[in-house]
């Protein structure tokens, strides 16, 4: 599947326009939308990464944004930064719950505007749009990966994170057999080294009652908005192999 050649034909290359989401929490509405390149904006990639808790949606695209040499921005990770500071916010987070879309936007339209006053230009997002009312900013294409949910909640308790560098590691040994018409998979722990194995610490929202929650709040919130860009021609979507070693070459070919 040729996306990355597809971003440049001429419906694509139209919506290849940055802009701040300042005016975000005001609509509902089409974006504001232009074909003029002279208009200010610059061309970049402006991508989407969706998919159920525990897919890998940070993994990847942070490996993309890398190759792409744009922000890899996850509403996730600017929400955790707020948890000391809102009982509130971290009661909704830990419960499983989305947060509401205004703070989401707030906290999105504050990291792109420091994006662009650094220079920076276009984005890989993940875990945004997350409801149908977030759908608002131009999207170029929206990566859609799926994984078996047994697979998918194993993951996430198995999810640790280093608390002095910030990596991800997951503990889970993953070896689902083929059934009811899903493929087998196996998927080895991602281990930490030495000097994190002391220092790793689990997302409060990563217990299994939890988990199941935020896999029921995608269904009923978040697969819509897949509905949303498949009906535009914008939506991709890539069964994952595996694990990383196997998932990301061929997530690649996949794309390029
Ligand atoms: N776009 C969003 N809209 C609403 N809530 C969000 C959004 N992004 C993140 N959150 C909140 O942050 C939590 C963690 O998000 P994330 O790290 O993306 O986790 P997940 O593993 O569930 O994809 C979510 O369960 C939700 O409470």
């Amino acid at each position: 599947m040729a996306a990355l050649t597809r971003l440049f034909k001429p419906q694509f290359s139209s919506l290849l326009f940055h802009r701040s989401l300042s005016t975000l929490s005001q609509t509902n509405s089409s974006p504001p939308h232009t074909d003029d390149p002279n208009d200010g904006g610059s061309r970049s990639f402006q991508w989407v990464f969706l998919g159920s808790p525990g897919v890998g949606k940070g993994t990847y695209a942070s490996r993309l944004s890398t190759l792409l040499g744009v922000p890899h921005i996850a509403t996730g990770d600017l929400v955790r930064q707020e948890l000391p500071l809102s009982p509130q916010l971290d009661e909704v987070v830990n419960q499983g719950k989305l947060v509401s879309d205004e703070i989401i936007f707030n906290l999105l339209s504050k990291r792109l505007e420091a994006g662009e006053s650094r220079g920076e230009s276009g984005f890989i997002l993940d875990g945004f749009p997350r409801t149908i009312r977030q759908a608002v900013t131009e999207i170029d294409l929206v990566v859609n990966l799926k994984l078996r949910e047994d697979v998918l909640i194993e993951k996430c308790l198995g999810r640790r994170i280093c608390s002095e560098c910030g990596k991800g590691f997951n503990v889970a040994a993953i070896d689902a057999k083929a059934e009811n018409g899903l493929p087998g998979m196996s998927m080895p722990p991602l281990l930490p080294p030495q000097q994190c194995a002391s220092k790793l610490i689990t997302r409060a929202d990563d217990t299994e009652p939890v988990v199941r929650e935020r896999l029921r709040v995608y269904k009923e919130k978040s697969e819509p908005v897949e509905d949303y860009y498949r009906k535009q021609g914008k939506l991709i979507e890539f069964d994952l192999p595996g694990g990383i070693p196997e998932s990301w070459p061929k997530l690649l070919e996949f794309l390029i």
